[in-house]
């Protein structure tokens, strides 16, 4: 995979044509309030996402990790605060600059989001003919490097239901990746499965960012996997992030919760038992 693809520097031009800096992150997010109805998800959520790096967000589950990648895709609208992308305020953006950023971000999703109805090959070709006017014998080319680069070149004639779960999880990597773009997000990419093709989906989020110049955001709550990609982690709870830095760093936090999630500690302060009376009491215990 190296050899096809030698790692590139981060990217420094955005698709906006805005040029950036070298310490200039690629997500800037300020004071983000989020809520579905009386349920407030987010409570002003601050963070910087570097350019050209792996970022993992960690958090326990219903924490809000998927909501915040909604924010940043642009198809949930803060209640307060802001979600900067490439410099450009995400809700702020008519349909037209929506359109030219999300053809920039390539997306993978835990449950992989193949086209059932088509081909291995035609889901790859499909953001390519869909975004650009490339002449057929290119779509092709690229669609088969895309392929070859997750190692499914041979499998392109298949069809999504006749793949195993971790051989769609590496379709819907190529996919993600059809337009080489600037920023890849994860959600839950290493759920339900096997060590190997863990290792692999791993392996290749490593490589594709490096190959491309790109930026990637990993959700997840696994902490085990994140601690060996990521080169930062940020940690949300309460809404709020509560821990953030490079990995290595965030593995020595001190903070409570942050130090219980990253070493899976049963109890602390997300406590191992649910609220209730004292067992003495409960039990009827006389002392
Ligand atoms: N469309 C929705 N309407 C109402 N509540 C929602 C909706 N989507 C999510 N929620 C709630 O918002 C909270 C955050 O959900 P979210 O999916 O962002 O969390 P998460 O950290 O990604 O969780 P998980 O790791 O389990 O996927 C949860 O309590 C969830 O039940």
């Amino acid at each position: 995979m190296r050899g096809y693809y030698p790692p590139r520097p981060a990217r420094r031009e955005c698709h906006n044509g805005v040029a950036m800096e070298q310490h200039d992150p690629l997500i800037e997010i300020r004071d983000l309030h989020f809520a579905y109805g009386k349920r407030k998800v987010l409570n002003g959520l601050t963070l910087d996402i570097p350019r050209g790096k792996v970022s993992a967000i960690l958090g326990i589950s219903g924490s809000g990790k998927t909501t915040l990648l909604q924010l940043i895709g642009g198809s949930l609208r803060p209640s307060r605060g802001s979600v900067k992308v490439c410099g450009e305020i995400v809700h702020e953006l008519d349909t037209e600059a929506l359109y030219a950023l999300r053809r920039n971000v390539g997306m993978m999703f835990q449950k992989g989001g193949l086209f059932s109805d088509l081909t291995v090959f035609e889901n790859i070709a499909f953001p390519i003919r869909e975004h650009t006017s490339l002449p057929e014998p290119v779509i092709r080319d690229l669609a088969l490097m895309k392929l070859h680069a997750v190692g499914l070149r041979g499998a392109y004639k298949l069809k999504p239901t006749e793949l195993s779960g971790g051989m769609a999880r590496r379709v819907a990597l190529a996919r993600a990746t059809a337009l080489d773009p600037q920023l890849i997000i994860y959600d839950e990419p290493f759920a339900g499965l096997d060590p190997i093709t863990l290792h692999v989906v791993r392996h290749l989020i490593r490589t594709l960012n490096d190959a491309l110049g790109a930026t990637s955001v990993v959700v997840t709550y696994d902490v085990h996997e994140a601690k060996r990609l990521a080169d930062y982690i940020f940690v949300i709870g309460d809404g709020v992030i509560v821990g953030e830095g490079p990995t290595e760093q965030m593995l020595e936090s001190k903070h409570p919760f942050v130090h219980q999630f990253l070493h899976a500690e049963p109890d602390g302060p997300v406590p191992y038992h649910w609220p209730a009376r004292p067992i003495a009491e409960e039990l009827a215990i006389r002392p």
